[in-house]
């Protein structure tokens, strides 16, 4: 029997499960030479680096609650487990092709730390759920900030000059419930994804999987989102979601899971398990060099640009599909 020490803290009944199987992301010493070999184009965990130890020798959700500030506090509610991001600058009816309306997943509330955390208290099933995602400024009490300043900036800093990053551009702090899920997208930033508290498990697939995960078109709400459900796939939609290649980890206090800019990511607070603290560290991504053949994010992007202009040109969205399906059909096979 595993000593209290050795005793892994969860086990496979707190995640949740799906048709496929991931490898591992690789876990290596923040002071391996690997880590920086890995960086810009491999998903990696980071151990030992410190980043946030300032927090996590302390936060806990009574932590939060006693230093977050007065200000209020961004907090998404959903019916359901799955918070799934949609840009509401994109809700009009007619950029929805199959010309029903747009029913956001899930609402954005501003709610001051002590309300969020006396729902968190006497939520049962049934009531929405809750998950804190707001942005750390200097409006936080300066517990918070006195923390903030004192993360690990000479090694994160080191690791934006070493590979280039463009600017920080926001540190979010995310406070879930056990049991969230953050559905499969990718975002256009590099990240280091901070665990403070608690458990999170990352599934990733590298931009390469593209044609198998089947993102919403860019005008739609969803952009950057898969329109695969992770938990009950469409097989007949998306046939060929069931070859995805893609890999996980769980990340515990201390971890700090790199997230290469267009890599798509889903991430859920394991199952029982109790609420989770994350810390991301957002960074621009550095400038682009054109070397032959093009990256697959590179080739991403293209595609990104390719469907803005033509809504721009077409003004209609539901044009978009039927051009691009008569420019290829039949003409590059
Ligand atoms: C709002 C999304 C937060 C996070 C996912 C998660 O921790 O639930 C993520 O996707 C990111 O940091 O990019
Ligand atoms: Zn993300």
């Amino acid at each position: 029997m595993a000593s209290a020490s050795e005793r892994k803290p969860w086990d496979s009944s707190n995640l949740r499960k799906y048709c496929l199987n991931f490898e591992e992301i690789p876990r290596l010493p923040f002071d391996d030479p690997r880590v920086d070999e890995l960086i810009s184009s491999n998903p990696v965990i980071i151990e030992g680096s410190n980043l946030v130890k300032s927090a996590t020798d302390k936060w806990n959700l009574e932590y939060i609650e006693r230093h977050m500030g007065v200000t209020t506090n961004t907090v998404y509610l959903s019916r359901n487990h799955k918070f799934k991001y949609f840009d509401d600058k994109k809700i009009q009816s007619r950029t929805n092709p199959r010309g029903v309306e747009f029913s956001p997943p899930m609402r954005k509330v501003e709610m001051k730390v002590e309300e969020f955390m006396k729902k968190l208290r006497e939520w049962k099933r049934g009531d929405e759920r809750l998950y804190m995602q707001q942005s750390l400024t200097a409006a936080v009490g300066p517990n918070i900030v006195q923390d903030f300043v004192g993360f690990n900036w000479k090694w994160i800093n080191a690791k934006q000059k070493t590979h280039c990053w463009g600017k920080l551009t926001s540190n979010l702090l995310y406070v879930s419930m056990e049991g969230n899920v953050t559905p499969c997208h990718y975002d256009e930033q590099e990240n280091f994804f901070a665990q403070v508290y608690g458990y999170k498990r990352c599934i990733l697939f590298s931009p390469d999987q593209f044609q198998c995960m089947y993102p919403y078109p860019v005008h739609h709400p969803h952009d950057r989102q898969s329109m695969v459900d992770l938990e009950r796939p469409d097989h007949t939609r998306f046939p060929r979601f069931k070859d995805a290649k893609g890999v996980e980890a769980v990340i515990g206090p201390g971890d700090v899971l790199y997230i290469p800019i267009y890599w798509w990511h889903h991430i859920e607070s394991l199952m029982r398990l109790g609420p989770t603290i994350t810390i991301n560290f957002w960074y621009k991504a550095g400038p682009t060099t054109i070397e032959y053949p093009l990256k697959d994010h590179q080739k991403v992007s293209i595609m990104r640009n390719i469907e803005k202009m033509l809504l721009e040109v077409l003004q209609d969205p539901r044009e978009v599909g039927p051009l691009l399906r008569n420019m290829v059909l039949g003409r590059f096979d």
